[in-house]
């Protein structure tokens, strides 16, 4: 049994409001009784998806108690993950899979049966109940609404919940599909002996299939009754009068009302629990009240629930970490192969970028390689003779420490473009995994393993590249391409970070392209910072630490003494910059973890 006691929800009203607060949900008190299938009606904005997230858990009530099966969820643990069914009012599956991808990519993450031979006669199941089956190889951006929210079921059927909440799954739908989704609903509210279906609904045509309905008004419960007795109690002859008659008095009133003939309606249906009474002795034992409501017609029987043979199974189990992190590395990789779009960007800026940097490299090639066949250990007699070719030198150095600095800047922006979106814009289906008990480290180690792969083709690539075509840039390769390598996982993780924290992807690569922006101005390449500000600043700026740490792998070569005529910033050894880098790369995914596990359902 689902039991709400005095339920209340409040929270700071915006700024410019009146009142300090806003009461989102008022004392609200229901028992939903085992086998049973509810609707949840009422005006727009009067609460519904509010009430459905803080049974969820999703949203803490400020006071009150929510009772499942007789244990308190607000002192206790939260319901099992796979308890819980919750399909939300928006989409949670991605474009580029198709219907059956997602629902076994649900059953993977959220259930044991990969590992099962149960697990293609399950998927099966769950695609014809649903009545998805000629759709399962169609991809979900091609499907229309209502078949969407059949999907947003089938996602929930994979755990087969105790508790199945679902937020206008039965909108958008025709007719007669809207009675399917109704009677399967029916059904599988009767498939468990403890099940609890609850339905927010804006149609009030097929409110007869429920058991019962509840409606909300201003965030207040005003009745909870079967179907019928609900048109008795408002004095309306159609349901949408319902609505025509909230309006007419105050929602403290309605909850005051309903208030003192709950417990009747309750005793006389049997929601608490107890045996419904014969319907003779229902009828002396309430009346409504006088002013308001008119004499009852025929209530509605409770249709005898016809529960199929069930055993009390315990809940699903979720599955491992490492399963769960191996089926979003495959579903990450299928969705990007599949993102044309995506993969010629990706190609473009692997192949581009390089090329780029050479093409700036092509005039200075020759001074460079007329400098590299000078060094030596004595650097004083090297700087004497070239003391004549002045304007090589300078033009040699201004040379290696842009080639740098542009192979810095280059990686940093693709790493950027990688990662600023990567969470962002599939929070919701986030949320709604971790609900049904994503691991967090699963699904960071995931973004780390995948985006990884495209830090060390980028980086790497763009650094042989570059070497390979002018000849060998100076100073040890091995120190640069981990520089770079660095530079790349820095930006990337930092990124990762701030799409974890962001709550929409537009704000998430907004602030990532400022950052990447950022990069060269305070990286002290071409315009040096005054000291004091340089000691706030440069900590921060990733290209800082790749560039210089580069420049001063080259010390015993000519060109340090040649780049450090163009800078006057001072150089880090690699080692230093290669640490601070690290260290970046650890507060990305500091921030990452926090912001995954953050609840972001309002994104
Ligand atoms: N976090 C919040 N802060 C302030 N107001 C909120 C918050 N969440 C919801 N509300 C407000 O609470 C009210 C109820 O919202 P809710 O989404 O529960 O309505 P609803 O009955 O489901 O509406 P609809 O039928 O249109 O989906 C709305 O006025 C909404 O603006």
């Amino acid at each position: 049994m689902l039991k709400a006691l005095n339920v209340c929800l409040e929270v700071e009203a915006p700024q410019d409001s009146e009142s300090g607060t806003l009461h989102l949900l008022r004392e609200v008190s229901f028992n939903v009784p085992p086998a049973h299938l509810v609707a949840i009606v009422g005006p727009s904005g009067c609460g519904k998806t509010t009430l459905l997230k803080v049974i969820t858990g999703i949203l803490q009530q400020s006071s009150g108690e929510l009772l499942w099966d007789g244990r308190n969820l607000s002192d206790e643990e939260d319901l099992h993950p796979g308890d819980l069914g919750y399909v939300p009012q928006f989409s949670v599956a991605y474009d580029l899979l198709t219907v059956e991808e997602s629902i076994a990519s649900a059953m993977v993450l959220r259930t044991q049966l990969s590992q099962t031979e149960d697990f293609i006669p399950a998927l099966d199941h769950i695609l014809e109940v649903t009545g998805l089956t000629h759709l399962s190889d169609r991809q979900v951006k091609v499907l229309s609404g209502g078949q969407k929210r059949r999907l947003g079921l089938a996602l929930e059927l994979v755990t087969d919940p105790c508790l199945l909440l679902c937020d206008e799954v039965t909108s958008g739908l025709d007719p007669k599909s809207e009675n399917e989704i109704t009677n399967l609903l029916r059904e599988l509210s009767r498939g468990h002996p403890k099940r609890v279906v609850v339905n927010v609904t804006h149609s009030l045509a097929s409110l007869d299939a429920y058991d019962s309905v509840m409606v909300m008004y201003q965030g207040v419960l005003t009745y909870h009754g079967p179907p019928k007795a609900m048109m008795h109690y408002f004095a309306a002859e159609h349901p949408e009068e319902v609505y025509l008659k909230l309006t007419e008095r105050k929602a403290g009133d309605w909850h005051e009302s309903w208030e003192k003939h709950q417990k009747t309606y309750y005793e006389r249906h049997g929601f608490d629990g107890k045996r419904a009474l014969p319907e003779k002795e229902a009828a002396k034992s309430s009346g409504p009240s006088k002013t308001y409501v008119r004499e009852e017609r025929t209530v509605a029987k409770p249709e005898p629930v016809e529960t199929h043979e069930h055993h009390d199974l315990p809940p699903v189990e979720t599955p491992s970490m490492m399963t769960q992190l191996f089926e979003l590395l495959r579903r990450r990789w299928t969705i990007f192969r599949r993102d044309k779009a995506q993969v010629w960007l990706h190609l473009a800026m692997l192949l581009g970028f390089p090329l780029l940097v050479v093409i700036f490299a092509l005039d200075g090639i020759k001074p460079l390689r007329a400098l590299s066949t000078h060094q030596d250990d004595n650097i004083q007699q090297e700087y004497q003779q070239m003391k004549q070719h002045q304007e090589e030198q300078l033009k040699a150095g201004g040379l290696v420490s842009g080639l740098i600095m542009l192979q810095v800047v280059l990686v940093t922006l693709m790493a950027s473009n990688n990662a600023a979106r990567e969470i962002a814009s599939e929070r919701l289906i986030l949320e709604r995994e971790k609900l049904g008990g994503l691991h967090p480290f699963a699904y960071i180690g995931s973004k780390v393993i995948f985006l990884g792969m495209f830090v060390l083709a980028q980086s790497l690539w763009m650094g042989f590249f570059v070497d390979m075509v002018t000849g060998g840039l100076p100073g040890d390769l091995a120190t640069k391409l981990v520089l770079l390598v660095l530079a790349s996982a820095a930006m990337t993780s930092v990124c990762l970070g701030i799409s974890a924290m962001s709550k929409t992807p537009e704000k998430a690569t907004i602030l990532c392209i400022y950052l990447v922006g950022f990069q060269l101005p305070l990286s002290g390449a071409v315009l040096t910072l005054p000291n004091w500000l340089e000691n706030w600043v440069q900590p921060l700026v990733v290209a800082f630490w790749s560039w210089s740490g580069s420049l001063s792998s080259m010390r015993s070569t000519a060109f340090y003494d040649a780049v450090k005529q163009v800078t006057s910033t001072d150089l880090i050894s690699p080692a230093i910059a290669g640490f601070v880098l690290f260290v970046h790369v650890l507060v990305g995914l500091g921030m990452c973890f926090i912001g995954v596990q953050r609840s972001q359902w309002d994104s």
